[in-house]
């Protein structure tokens, strides 16, 4: 099939429409196009990108042979702070081996390890809210989810070199989610070192002092035995071979993990209790569930039903990702019974195929029932994107915000301190709430609070 160009503004302009307005752009795009549509949203010559959004086209492009694409297309602007061992610059048989020597640190069984942490983590920083204090959902979610990482996935307790590297790595985050920042990632000609003062110069810097620290903790840890945490699994886990990662692998999976599985997490909690609070009807739901609970045991909170519902709605309603990983094709490929050519660029839309009215009943409403009695398929549903580049935590952040939740919920009371509508705005690499959504107040310390004692 020679694919149109349906939509015919220029590439740079619809380039800066996707950056600066997804959602905006998305639903315009289907709206005025159907589905699937093609646009040129990679800048001044950018190959025609096809979005889809049916569930039986995901589903064939899931399942079609991975070497039919390149997936670096998109993911190479990841490389500087990631670096190129990073999973998410891997293709084929090296891409494989990451995914097996990871897979087994995030799986199920391993969650149980990581509850206690969760909560306890979780209880410290909410320690200093009183009644009457005015929260940025933005900071308290982003403490909690990087020191989950840090403390879980890196294995570092509170320390010197943990505040150190806290520390730097939250400056470097939230400079890399600044507009003028990012761009250098995506024009190679303006990231040249022209001193410490110079942008890409201090990049360069701040991300050698992370190294040095990392490299350290990976020292040390290789003298150490009998851990439980993810970098302590990576070390000792072997490939098919028989082959352990190198101190450069570890490097760049531990930044890679912690890139996309810091901001993330924190913006979807930051959604659920948003969401929430807009909808007295499903607080008061979840906080009945959470009452009559006891909250001794992480894998009871993890099993409540309206918990799990509220968590898989938040995502369905909001996924942090909009896309799965964009692939060019390499090979000409079928997509629903029609031929598309090399060098397009292919990308299942997860934004618009949890809105599919054919899929989902009201899919603008926040109604976390539609979970609890009917299961979507995996390419109707897909918060974590799917086929051989699906999301490795998966069961990890489902697992994490359900007991940060649970852990608020149960001891606080909040109110939304704005009462405007709150619309999605992108910040890096995530959509979160725009600023009327970000700010709560603490009305009350609840009475049933039964968190485990730890
Ligand atoms: C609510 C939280 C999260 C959401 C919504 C999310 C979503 C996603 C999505 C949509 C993708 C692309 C999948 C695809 O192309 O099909 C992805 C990839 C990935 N995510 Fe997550 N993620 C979350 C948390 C995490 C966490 C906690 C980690 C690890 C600590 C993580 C690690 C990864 C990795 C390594 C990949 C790349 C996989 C590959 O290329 O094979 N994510 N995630």
């Amino acid at each position: 099939m020679q694919v149109n160009f349906q939509n015919k503004n220029p590439a740079l302009w619809q380039t800066l429409q996707l950056i600066s307005q997804p959602t905006k752009f998305l639903e315009n795009c289907i709206e005025r196009y159907g589905d699937p549509f093609t646009v040129r949203v990679l800048g001044l010559n950018s190959p025609p990108v096809v979005f889809f959004s049916d569930p039986q086209a995901i589903k064939e492009i899931f399942t079609l042979p991975g070497e039919k694409f390149d997936f670096k297309k998109a993911t190479h602007v990841f490389k500087p702070l990631m670096g190129d061992k990073s999973i998410i610059l891997q293709e084929g048989r090296s891409h494989q081996r990451q995914k097996q020597l990871m897979m087994p640190a995030f799986h199920g069984d391993r969650m149980k390890t990581y509850g206690e942490i969760i909560c306890q983590i979780t209880t410290e920083v909410i320690q200093n809210w009183t009644p009457g204090k005015v929260i940025s959902l933005q900071q308290e979610m982003s403490n909690i989810t990087l020191q989950i990482i840090l403390q879980v996935v890196f294995g570092i307790s509170p320390g010197s070199r943990y505040n150190k590297i806290k520390e730097l790595l939250s400056s470097l985050l939230d400079d890399v989610t600044k507009p003028w920042y990012s761009s250098l990632f995506f024009f190679p000609p303006l990231q040249k070192d022209l001193g410490a003062w110079s942008p890409w110069g201090q990049f360069l810097r701040r991300r050698q002092e992370i190294d040095e620290l990392i490299y350290s903790e990976i020292y040390q840890r290789r003298q150490e035995q009998f851990r439980t945490d993810i970098l302590s699994l990576l070390m000792s886990a072997q490939d098919e071979d028989g082959q352990q990662m190198t101190d450069v692998e570890l490097r760049d999976q531990l930044v890679s993990l912690l890139l996309l599985g810091y901001e993330t997490t924190a913006a979807a909690l930051s959604w659920a209790l948003y969401l929430t609070h807009s909808a007295p009807q499903v607080l008061a739901n979840l906080s009945s569930e959470l009452a009559q609970t006891s909250l001794e045991n992480p894998e009871k909170i993890t099993a409540l039903p309206y918990l799990t519902a509220v968590c898989q709605e938040t995502l369905r309603i909001y996924p942090i990702g909009l896309i799965c990983t964009p692939r060019m094709v390499k090979e000409t490929v079928q997509i629903n019974g029609e031929s598309f050519g090399i060098g397009t660029i292919i990308v299942p839309c997860i934004y618009l195929a949890h809105r599919r009215r054919e899929t989902y009943s009201q899919p603008d409403k926040f109604l976390p029932e539609r979970f609890l009695n009917h299961r979507f398929s995996p390419y109707e549903y897909l918060p974590f994107g799917g086929g051989i580049r699906g999301c490795i935590g998966v069961a990890f952040s489902m697992y994490e915000m359900k007991l940060v939740l649970a852990t608020i919920l149960s001891n606080f009371e909040l109110t939304l301190a704005d009462s405007r509508l709150a619309h999605p705005v992108r910040r890096g690499i995530t959509i979160v709430p725009s600023a009327s959504g970000m700010k709560m107040i603490v009305t009350a310390q609840r009475q049933f609070a039964k968190v485990p004692v730890l």
